[in-house]
């Protein structure tokens, strides 16, 4: 063990004092090697958390530096990939948040029914987000601090790595507005179970929950990390309903970031509502307060995810030929552009015909369906993950896009937009969609607020 810095004063969960928390020592540098292994190639992520035009970034590389003394003398000097977002704003972290390479993401049912255990439980969750943000243990002490007799506060296995942009974003299902706990009447209006859409394969035991808990970061350690230890803090008053881990963001969420590949090889995310777009966020992403008149004001800076686990057929995939793959889309494969187009960010021209007079974008290719000009003006804030889940036993990869949109309400953005996909997109001879799930995630919290407070107030 090395000396210790100066300790950061950090919520304690256990008593919501704001004591000093104990920080990961970060013993072996771990940091560093773990970036190594990870093998993220530095400048593009790096830019995405270093060169965010906003104020809200140059927070977080002031805590980024302030996490990187906290975290001990022998801890590498924080690198872009490993800085600490701002857990506290405005909004919540993870939604603009420039997308992070991996994802734990959990949705969690209420076991309890007692109202007052749940108010608690959203308050420590709270602390223990804020201190492992910032790169802390879940708890002041956490590791070894209760002593030999009693279970570790802290599960271990990020201590000493850096934060890693971890960011915890909450959300609320419908069916935690039931009966149970007196919440019908703080029920948004906007928070309804999706409809169903032509082609659902949903599992059930892949769908719904009363809460979510998505966690990103760029060490997958540090996102497992983070959803192990708030499920066990709720143990007895939450149980897990479905998971899902996912790796390679298929979502650029700033203009500062490359767009990455999803799994059928073509960039996703370049048309995507981007954090640089304050006008767009407010009209797309953003709970505005005249939305909601009734119990669901709190919801006014908030925003509502759509979760989907999108299986892909990738083996049919790869045996289809690349200008029926482009046709698909409505992209070039390499470069990403659209049809009839050279550069990844041109305008797409949808009255733009081949040299054999048919529509350069095919009429049913997915970026004419999905784009705004066909839909109403209609956009969503994309920030799904790959993910690979081993085989289905028939010899087949179990891999696809767990999509992540977030939205001001799913009713007038997602429902629209699948259905106009499920009816008639190209690409549904090649994807399966087997779980859904809606959540409200509140506004983000101000100091001394928690999770709690704004959904029992
Ligand atoms: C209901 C919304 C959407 C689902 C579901 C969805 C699934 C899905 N998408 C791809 C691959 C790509 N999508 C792209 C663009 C795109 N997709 C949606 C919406 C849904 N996609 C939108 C709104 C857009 C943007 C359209 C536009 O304005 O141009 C692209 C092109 C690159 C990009 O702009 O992001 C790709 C590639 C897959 C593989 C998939 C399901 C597995
Ligand atoms: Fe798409």
């Amino acid at each position: 063990m090395t000396a210790r810095a100066p300790q950061p004063r950090l919520p304690d969960p256990a008593n919501g004092t704001g004591e000093v928390g104990e920080v990961g020592d970060a013993g072996d540098a771990g940091g560093v090697s773990r970036r190594r292994l990870l093998g993220v190639s530095g400048t593009a992520a790096v830019a995405g958390i270093v060169a965010g035009a906003t104020s809200a970034y140059a927070v977080s590389q002031a805590s980024a530096a302030t996490a990187a003394q906290e975290a001990g003398p022998t801890t590498a000097p924080a690198l872009g990939l490993d800085a600490a977002i701002p857990f506290r704003g405005e909004h919540q972290a993870g939604i603009v948040t420039p997308a992070q390479d991996r994802l734990h993401f959990v949705a969690l049912d209420v076991v309890t029914k007692d109202r007052a255990q749940l108010r608690e439980l959203l308050e420590t969750w709270t602390r223990a987000a804020e201190r492992m943000t910032a790169g802390a243990e879940a708890a002041p002490g956490g590791l070894v601090g209760g002593g030999p007799n009693r279970a570790p506060e802290d599960t271990g296995e990020a201590y000493g790595l850096p934060a890693s942009g971890l960011t915890i974003t909450i959300g609320y299902g419908p069916s935690l507005f039931d009966d149970r706990f007196g919440l019908a009447d703080r029920k948004p209006a906007a928070l309804e179970e999706l409809p169903p859409f032509v082609g659902d394969q949903l599992d059930p035991k892949r769908s719904g929950g009363d809460l979510c808990i998505q966690a990103c970061a760029n060490d997958p350690q540090v996102a497992v990390h983070a959803v192990r230890n708030l499920v066990r803090m709720g143990f007895g008053v939450v149980a897990v309903r479905w998971s899902q881990l996912g790796f390679g963001r298929t979502s650029s969420t700033s203009t500062a970031q490359a767009t990455p590949r999803n799994m059928f090889g073509f960039k996703d995310g370049t048309n995507n509502v981007k954090a640089e777009e304050p006008e767009g966020l407010d009209r797309h992403v953003w709970v505005a307060p005249e939305d909601e008149k009734g119990g669901g004001a709190w919801m006014a800076g908030g925003s509502y995810l759509v979760a989907r686990r999108i299986r892909m057929h990738i083996e049919v995939w790869d045996r289809t030929s690349l200008q029926e793959q482009e046709d698909v889309i409505g992209r070039d494969k390499k470069e990403g552009a659209p049809l009839g187009q050279a550069k990844e960010f041109d305008a797409l021209d949808f009255a733009k015909r081949g040299p054999d007079g048919t529509p350069a974008i095919p009429v049913n290719a997915h970026v004419r369906l999905a784009h705004e000009s066909q839909l109403g003006g209609i956009r969503i804030l994309r920030r799904g993950y790959n993910f690979t889940d081993g085989s289905d036993g028939v010899g087949h990869l179990d891999a696809g896009l767990f999509f992540l949109a977030y939205m001001r309400d799913p009713a007038k953005q997602f429902v629209p937009m699948q259905r106009a996909l499920a009816s008639k997109d190209l690409l549904n001879e090649y994807i399966e969609h087997n779980g859904s799930a809606v959540f409200a995630c509140p506004p983000g919290l101000q100091d001394g607020e928690h999770w709690g407070q704004s959904l029992f107030a």
